[in-house]
């Protein structure tokens, strides 16, 4: 099989007119993982993506997926890859079954009726193959658009937010498929907002202003932002976070439900500020910082908008 990695690409660069979504990125991923795609709107993801899988032609940058060029073997990568949109789109009037064989006659798939019952089957569909699909709720939805780009059994999948807007039930039975078609050698790339999607992932991917920012595990992207944090649970624990969030070396204050996070790099200094602010019937515990708290961190080092911190 030619090439490592599912996806090697160097120096990304795509510019639309005047303006640069993507400013040089690089990725290579392992065949075999599920990797998460992370950033704030805007940030470029979408964009990535289209130039991998070679439906955006690149300003700038080299790459291979799937062992092919991005540039020059654009054809093939497609046949190879299901890519499934933000906005993707079937037609509501007709069953969920009449759908999948119109795309896979559409992808000139052999034995349509056959193709057609196995993917129904893999992705839990069969028992419902013959409601209208305009009718399905958002999971299902989902379900059927994940059938009909897995359909043609590529080797990458290329997701883009396939969850928003889905219930945590539906994201939830969504996700167990995805982790069964990595297991069936499938290589997935999915951008999400959501952070624990992102903790079901082997590898995160966060992009800030069409930048690469941090790339790795989970744990190791919070490890990264050195980031510490402090729970305070009690009576009027909440009250207490404007003034905290006032003292030096506090960079972050989180309400959770009744509790309240404060993080920082500095431990005596976020020690000293919770001592200043010590009342009876509040108690503080050290817990794991939240990848959210160390994406905004790593995201102010680089330069983003700082404004978060305010
Ligand atoms: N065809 C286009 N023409 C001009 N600008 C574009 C085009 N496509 C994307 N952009 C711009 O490029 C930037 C990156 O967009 P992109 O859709 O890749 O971001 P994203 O990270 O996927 O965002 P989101 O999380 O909202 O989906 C944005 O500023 C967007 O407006």
């Amino acid at each position: 099989m030619p090439g490592d990695y599912a996806i090697d690409v160097h120096g990304l660069v795509k510019r639309f007119g005047r303006k640069t979504a993507v400013a040089g990125v690089d990725i290579q991923m392992p065949r075999g993982e599920v990797w998460g795609f992370l950033g704030p709107n805007g940030s470029g993801k979408t964009t990535t993506i289209r130039m991998i899988c070679g439906l955006l032609k690149v300003t700038e940058g080299t790459g291979e997926c799937l062992g092919y060029d991005i540039q020059r073997d654009a054809a093939r990568i497609r046949e190879l890859t299901g890519y499934m949109t933000q906005k993707f789109s079937f037609w509501t009037d007709m069953t969920i079954r009449e759908n999948l064989e119109f795309v896979a006659r559409l992808y000139r798939l052999p034995h349509t009726r056959q193709t057609v019952d196995e993917t129904l089957e893999t992705l839990g569909l069969s028992h419902r193959q013959h409601q209208l699909s305009g009718a399905l709720s958002g999971g299902w939805k989902q379900r059927l658009a994940l059938a009909a780009v897995t359909m043609h059994h590529p080797q990458l999948l290329l997701l883009d937010e396939p969850t928003a807007g889905v219930d945590p039930q539906a994201r939830r039975d969504f996700w167990d498929e995805i982790h069964h078609l990595s297991l069936q050698g499938m290589t997935v790339l999915v951008s999400t907002h959501y952070m624990d999607e992102a903790e079901r992932c082997d590898r995160i991917v966060y992009l800030a202003h069409g930048e690469k920012i941090v790339e790795g595990r989970v744990p190791d992207v919070i490890d990264r932002s050195g980031l510490l944090t402090f729970r305070g649970e009690g009576d009027g624990v909440r009250r207490l976070a404007d003034d905290i969030k006032n003292e030096p070396g506090v960079e972050h204050v989180a309400y959770f439900g009744s509790a309240l996070h404060v993080s920082g790099k500095d431990r005596a200094a976020i020690q000293s500020a919770l001592d200043k602010h010590k009342t009876p019937d509040v108690s503080w515990s050290e817990v794991r910082t939240s990848l959210e708290d160390a994406f905004i961190a790593l995201s102010a080092e680089a330069g983003e908008d700082k404004r978060v911190h305010a």
